[in-house]
């Protein structure tokens, strides 16, 4: 009975382990057996913190990658506060707040049972054995993979609403393109078929598969690197290694990133590209290789913060439950 409460590692189960990595609260036998449960409640928790504290982060990076108006981060921050107030660097939120909670539990859930799968040990049993980096890299694509088909409607809606550069309704001005998120998707249904939600799909694939590997394996590293064998990392280990996992995975996913929201813009400006390839070349031909790299200043500052709170639930609530 003694030994169970203890888990394997001597981690933060045990009262003989190293004190408090996370937390120290027991796990629960019954929970413990049901690995969704906590994936799901800890990634809607990680999920919901992160987006709401790097959606300004965000908002300018789209613009600047998708408007040729801004000359910089200081001029697309100025101009934005100046035209739209505070709030419109939070356009675009709603719909990713209340999707986050399915897209996080298919990255998260898929990139758990996956490892679960490929090495046959638990969460918990991972620290005293843990995965090779070819599984945590191919647990992490998998979940990348899988996490695109849920996230792409929500994605482009973010995106289109990002964009709206008009101020709150004043009487008298132009009331912008899409009222609020619903109404975007009725009006991309309508005007551009429900396909048209998908645009950018494919560029979000090939962004997210192979960087999402990265995330995984960066983080799983530094967190080795930091933690003496068989204990669990502490939260000082967990937030440095989410936050370089996201800098450096979101380093790599920028050009995609570009070319991405390039293409869930074209749509609206009937702008047509034949593909990823077709929208790179006329990129690069009209803006020069520069362009694969717009955002990639503001994306690193949301990315730390961003990931660390994001992995630091992560863990903290699946070894509350787990
Ligand atoms: C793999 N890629 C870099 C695309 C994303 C990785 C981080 C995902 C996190 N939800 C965030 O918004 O930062």
């Amino acid at each position: 009975m003694e030994e169970e409460a203890r888990g394997p590692a001597g981690d933060l189960w045990s009262p003989a382990g190293r004190p408090g990595p996370i937390c120290s609260c027991p796990s629960s036998p019954l929970l413990g057996q049901v690995q969704g449960v906590p994936l799901i409640a800890s990634s809607y928790h990680a999920g919901a913190l992160g987006l709401v504290l790097g959606h300004p982060f965000d908002t300018v990076k789209v613009r600047l990658q998708t408007q040729t108006t801004y000359r910089g981060i200081f001029d697309c921050v100025v101009k934005t506060y100046r035209h739209e107030s505070l709030l419109g660097f939070f356009k675009g939120m709603s719909f990713p707040i209340a999707s986050i909670a399915v897209v996080n539990s298919v990255l998260f859930g898929v990139y758990s049972n996956t490892l679960l799968a490929l090495t046959a040990t638990s969460h918990r049993e991972r620290r005293a054995q843990p995965p090779s980096y070819a599984h945590v890299f191919l647990a992490g694509c998998t979940g990348g993979f899988m996490q695109v088909y849920c996230l792409a409607p929500f994605d482009l809606i973010k995106v289109r609403l990002q964009n709206q550069t008009e101020p709150r309704a004043r009487p008298g001005s132009p009331p912008p393109r899409y009222r609020g998120p619903v109404h975007c998707a009725v009006s991309i249904c309508q005007e551009e078929g429900p396909r048209g939600l998908f645009r950018g799909a494919w560029a979000l694939m090939l962004r997210d598969t192979p960087t999402l590997g990265i995330y995984f394996v960066t983080y799983e590293w530094l967190c080795r690197q930091s933690t003496p064998e068989g204990q669990s990392p502490s939260s000082a280990s967990v937030l440095v290694a989410g936050g370089f996992a996201g800098i450096l995975s979101w380093a790599v996913a920028t050009p995609l990133d570009v070319i991405k929201s390039r293409m869930q813009m074209a749509g609206l400006k009937h702008r047509v590209y034949r593909g990823v390839l077709d929208c790179m070349a006329s990129s690069v031909r009209q803006e020069g290789l520069g362009v694969f790299f717009r955002g990639l200043t503001i994306n690193s500052a949301r990315a730390f913060p961003v990931n660390a709170v994001i992995f630091l639930s992560y863990e903290y609530l699946l070894r509350w439950w787990g």
